[in-house]
C-alpha cells in the first residue's frame, strides 16, 4: 500500500504459504517471540512474524523514530500540536518526577492535588465526611468517555479490593442510566462526583442536573454532596460546587488518559488511596520499561509492532481483545475508546490523507462467554480476526481454583485451535467414526474443518492487583503512541466526535417542535416526523 510497509509487506506475501504450526514443528522457540518483565509474560509466538518480520518491523520503529518522539511526550512537548497542547498523562503516575511545561514545573501542583484527593478518599470512607444522613454508602461518577471508561473498567477489574462506599457510573444522556442507578440509593448518603474535563459535555451534564434535582428532593443542601473533578474551574464554581471538593487537571492530560489523576477518584474511594498508589506504581513501572528498555524487549514496542503486523501489513481490519478474566469485562470497551478514538485518524500529522489504514476496529468480551457468542466467526469465518488474550496465572477465590483452572484451560485451548485448526482428512476421520460414509461423509466432513493458521498473542500476568492493572493499562496507553507515531498522526486529539455533537445541538429544537426539519435531509425529516408522532 505504500513505501513505508513495501518491504514487510513483501515478506508477507512471500511466507503467506508458511502455517504458524509449521513454524513450531520446525523448532520455533516460543521464547523468542515473547517478552517478559516484572510478571508480565507477551507472547506472540502463535503470529506469523519470523525472524525477518521482527527485524522488519523494528527497522521500521527505529526509523520512523519511536526513540525521539517518545522522550518528547516524556518531557512535555507539544506532540499533540492540533491541539497545541503536551501529552503528560505518564507525569500523573510518576509523582518524584519533574516535568517542565512551557518553563514551569507542572508536578509541584499535581503532587498536591494528589495528595487533596488522597485526603478527601480518607475523610468519606472514614466517615469524617458525611452526607446529610449519615456516612457515604454510595458514590456516583457522572461522566462520559475518559471521565467513565477507565473508573468503571478498573473499579470493577479491582472489585476484590473495594472496601470503600458503594461506585456506581452513570454516563449515558438516556435518562433510563441515571434512573436506574439512582433507583436504589439513598440522597443522604450519596456522593455524586461530576466528572469532566471540560465541564460543558452535554450528556453529563444534563445527567448532573438530574442528579442534583434528586438530592434536592431529600437533602437540605444537594450541592454539600457533590464534588467535581475537571479542568475548568470556573465551570465547577459556576455550577456551585465548592473549590474544597473540586478537583483540577491540566489540558496535557487527554480525555482517555485521565484515569491516573482526579478522574480516578471514584476509583480511589472504592479501593482507598494505597491500593490506588499501588494502580500507579504499575503504571510507572510500565512508562520506566517503556523508556529504557530495547525495542526487541520493549512490551509496547511489541504490542505495537504485532498490531501493525496484522492490520497495516496482513490487511486485517479488527483486532479482538479476550480478557479470561471476568473483571475485565470492560476492558474493550475502555480500549475501544483508548485505540479507536487516539489512532482512528485519516491523515498525517502534517494534515495529508494517510496511504495506508490507520488503527483497527477493536471488540471483545470476556471468555469464556465469548466462545458461546462469537468465537464461531473466529474460527470458521471467511475474515481473519487477530485474537489478543489476556490471563491471570491465579485468581481472587482459592475455594475456587478449579474454576480457575478450567479458564486458564479454554484460553490456551482457543489459542492452539485458532492455530491449529482441524484438517479435511482429521474430520473425515471423525465421521467415518460415526459411520459415515460417501457424499455425505464428505459434506459433513466439510462443515468441521477448522482452516487454522489463525494469529493471536496472550498477555499473562500473576493476579489482578491493582499493580498489575496499572501495568496494563500503562502497556496499552503506550502501544497506542507507538502506532500512532509509526502511523505518524497524532493520538492525542478526537475531531471526528464533533460534527455529531454539532449536529445533535441542531436537532434538539427541531425534535421539540419549535424548528422545521425542512433543512434536513429526506430520512432525517421521515425519523423525525416518525419519532415525534
Ligand atoms: O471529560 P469530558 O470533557 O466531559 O469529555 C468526555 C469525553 O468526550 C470526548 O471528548 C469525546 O466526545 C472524549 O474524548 C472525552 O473523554
Amino acid at each position: 500500500m505504500t513505501a513505508l510497509f513495501q518491504p514487510l509487506i513483501d515478506h508477507h506475501s512471500a511466507t503467506k504459504d508458511t502455517r504458524i504450526a509449521d513454524l513450531f514443528a520446525a523448532g520455533r522457540d516460543a521464547a523468542a517471540f515473547s517478552v517478559e518483565h516484572a510478571g508480565l509474560l507477551f507472547d506472540f509466538s502463535k503470529t506469523a512474524i519470523d525472524d525477518t518480520a521482527l527485524r522488519l518491523l523494528l527497522d521500521l520503529a527505529e526509523k520512523q523514530g519511536v526513540a525521539a518522539k517518545r522522550e518528547a511526550m516524556f518531557s512535555g512537548a507539544q506532540i499533540n500540536d492540533t491541539e497545541g497542547r503536551a501529552v503528560l498523562h505518564t507525569a500523573l503516575r510518576n509523582l518524584s518526577a519533574s516535568v517542565i511545561v512551557e518553563g514551569r514545573d507542572v508536578m509541584p501542583e499535581v503532587r498536591a492535588t494528589h495528595a487533596r484527593l488522597q485526603a478527601f478518599a480518607r475523610d468519606v470512607r472514614s466517615g469524617r465526611f458525611t452526607g446529610q444522613g449519615g456516612k457515604i454508602t454510595d458514590v456516583v461518577n457522572i461522566g462520559i468517555g475518559g471521565s467513565d471508561l477507565g473508573p468503571a473498567m478498573a473499579a470493577l477489574a479491582l472489585a476484590p479490593f473495594a472496601d470503600g462506599p458503594r461506585c456506581h457510573f452513570v454516563s449515558n444522556v438516556d435518562g433510563a442510566h441515571i434512573a436506574d442507578v439512582l433507583a436504589g440509593l439513598n440522597p443522604e448518603t450519596t456522593l455524586v462526583i461530576v466528572a469532566s474535563k471540560t465541564f460543558t459535555t452535554i450528556e453529563t451534564m444534563t445527567n448532573a442536573d438530574t442528579a442534583k434535582r434528586w438530592m434536592a428532593a431529600r437533602v437540605a443542601n444537594p450541592a454539600a454532596q457533590f464534588a467535581a473533578v475537571s479542568t475548568a474551574a470556573d465551570r465547577t464554581a459556576a455550577y456551585g460546587i465548592d473549590a474544597e471538593r473540586v478537583f483540577g487537571f491540566e489540558d496535557w492530560v487527554g480525555g482517555r488518559y485521565s484515569m491516573w489523576g482526579p478522574i480516578g477518584l471514584v476509583l480511589m474511594l472504592a479501593i482507598g488511596p494505597e491500593a490506588f498508589d499501588d494502580f500507579l506504581a504499575g503504571g510507572a513501572d510500565m512508562d520506566a520499561h517503556f523508556r529504557t528498555a530495547p525495542f526487541a524487549q520493549n512490551l509496547p514496542v511489541l504490542l505495537a509492532l504485532v498490531g501493525l503486523w496484522h492490520n497495516q501489513v496482513c490487511g486485517h481490519a479488527t483486532r479482538a481483545v479476550l480478557p479470561y478474566e471476568q473483571r475485565l469485562s470492560r476492558l474493550p470497551a475502555y480500549l475501544q475508546q483508548l485505540e479507536m478514538e487516539s489512532n482512528g485518524k485519516r491523515v498525517s500529522m502534517d494534515g495529508a490523507d494517510l496511504p495506508y489504514h490507520s488503527g483497527p476496529v477493536v471488540w471483545g468480551e470476556p471468555g469464556t462467554n465469548g466462545q458461546h457468542a462469537f468465537y464461531q466467526l473466529i474460527h470458521q469465518g471467511t475474515r481473519i480476526v487477530p485474537c489478543e488474550f489476556l490471563v491471570g496465572r491465579e485468581g481472587f477465590e482459592p475455594a475456587l481454583a478449579h474454576q480457575h483452572l478450567l479458564l486458564v484451560a479454554n484460553c490456551l485451548a482457543q489459542s492452539e485451535a485458532l492455530m491449529r485448526g482441524r484438517s479435511l482428512d482429521e474430520a473425515r476421520a471423525i465421521m467415518a467414526k460415526k459411520g459415515l460414509t460417501g457424499a455425505e461423509l464428505e459434506r459433513q466432513a466439510r462443515h468441521r474443518v477448522f482452516p487454522g493458521n489463525r494469529p493471536s498473542t496472550t498477555l499473562a500476568y500473576p493476579k489482578l492487583t491493582p499493580f498489575v492493572l496499572g501495568q496494563i493499562i500503562a502497556l496499552y496507553e503506550h502501544r497506542v503512541f507507538v502506532e500512532g507515531v509509526i502511523l505518524g498522526l497524532n493520538s492525542y486529539d478526537q475531531w471526528g466526535v464533533e460534527l455529531g455533537k454539532e449536529l445533535a445541538l441542531a436537532l434538539q429544537p427541531i425534535l421539540e417542535g419549535t424548528q422545521s426539519a425542512e433543512t434536513k435531509d429526506g430520512s432525517t425529516q421521515q425519523l423525525v416526523a416518525w419519532l415525534r408522532a
